[in-house]
């Protein structure tokens, strides 16, 4: 996820036991485009011990070959190539969730990547741009290239992040599709993780908000699955994840300037506060140095009361997951 799934995010994420595999944030190719060194570090300095996919986002095809082979020389577990992100700015480029209206452009785009990528090649889709009858299409043209992963946000692109998802369309794709189909959207808990695996038969989950929100759902899933106990959130453990986050991050940047992290941090927060107290949220809006941002944490947080499960169901940040409840 831009600007926020980077590599200090992702040393936060696996120090509370992690995905199974990452994906960089995206690298946004066009001609004559080089390659981003930040990101670049996610695969370079990645000391998880676990895979990371480098994820690319353009429509320009000499260019998406180019970049794809530069990134095989690092230690990347594979290319993996956007088709979700609905930015506008990026969609009028026909580029990511834009790339969805062009079929026949996207069939060419596969086509050479596939062919100049001899390891993993992935794609990330969402089901359509503005109606989930496109999806019947776009897997016709997916299942012709060799993917060895199809991870779908199920969702249009017009759609954002506003509505419930469209489970059966994942099972679809489980259904048609050669390779692994990897399912993404709303997963914010272990009920909803199971229920969207038994809904879909989908190989795996993608978690992107819920993980910001809560990195523990990963090894709580893991939990689950064995039939172990599942972990119990307490706002102390949020406020110890914080404070890493806050670190972590900080000791990442080259120079540290206190307001702009403190108003990086804010990013991470709008997901975290949702379903706390409504004064906390405010006070951490309006933290301005890092000693009144951790002080607030400290006075929200300071106690073994577990936090809520579900963060509320009908807000900007999270929505329409209760159908997976
Ligand atoms: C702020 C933000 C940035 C995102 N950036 C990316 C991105 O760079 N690449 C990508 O594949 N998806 C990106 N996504 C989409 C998420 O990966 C995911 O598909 C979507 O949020 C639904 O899953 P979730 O409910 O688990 O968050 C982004 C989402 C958000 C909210």
């Amino acid at each position: 996820m831009q600007a926020i799934t980077h590599l200090p995010f992702m040393r936060v994420m696996h120090a509370f036991g992690g995905p199974d595999y990452f994906v960089t944030e995206y690298f946004r190719v066009y001609e004559g485009y080089v390659l981003d060194k930040n990101i670049l570090r996610s695969i370079t300095e990645n000391a998880t011990g676990r895979p990371v996919d480098a994820q690319l986002i353009g429509q320009h095809i000499p260019s998406l070959v180019r970049i794809s082979k530069e990134l095989l020389e690092f230690p990347t577990s594979g290319i993996d190539l956007n088709l979700g992100c609905p930015a506008p700015v990026v969609c009028r480029k026909d580029a990511g969730g834009g790339l969805l209206r062009k079929p026949d452009h996207l069939n060419r785009i596969l086509e050479a990547l596939r062919k100049s990528i001899p390891g993993r090649f992935t794609v990330k889709t969402r089901l359509g741009y503005e109606s989930p009858e496109e999806f019947t299409r776009l897997i016709e043209i997916f299942s012709q290239h060799g993917l060895d992963a199809l991870t779908i946000h199920a969702r249009t692109v017009r759609e954002r992040y506003q509505t419930p998802i469209h489970p059966e369309q994942i099972r679809f794709a489980v259904q048609t599709m050669p390779c692994p189909v990897i399912a993404n959207g709303n997963v914010v808990d272990v009920s909803t993780g199971q229920n969207l695996i038994a809904q879909t038969m989908a190989d795996g989950l993608m978690i992107g908000r819920g993980a910001i929100r809560s990195p523990w759902i990963f090894k709580q899933l893991r939990n689950a699955y064995a039939g172990e106990p599942v972990q119990t959130i307490t706002r102390a453990d949020l406020l110890e994840y914080i404070n890493l986050l806050y670190d972590t991050i900080a000791d990442d940047l080259p120079v540290f300037d206190e307001q702009k992290h403190v108003n990086h941090m804010k990013k991470y927060l709008v997901y975290i506060v949702q379903g706390l107290d409504t004064e906390f949220e405010h006070q951490i809006r309006r933290a301005t140095t890092g000693k009144n941002f951790k002080q607030t944490c400290l006075t929200f947080l300071d106690s073994r009361e577990p936090v809520p499960v579900f963060p509320p169901n009908h807000s900007k940040l999270f929505c329409g997951f209760d159908t997976l409840r």
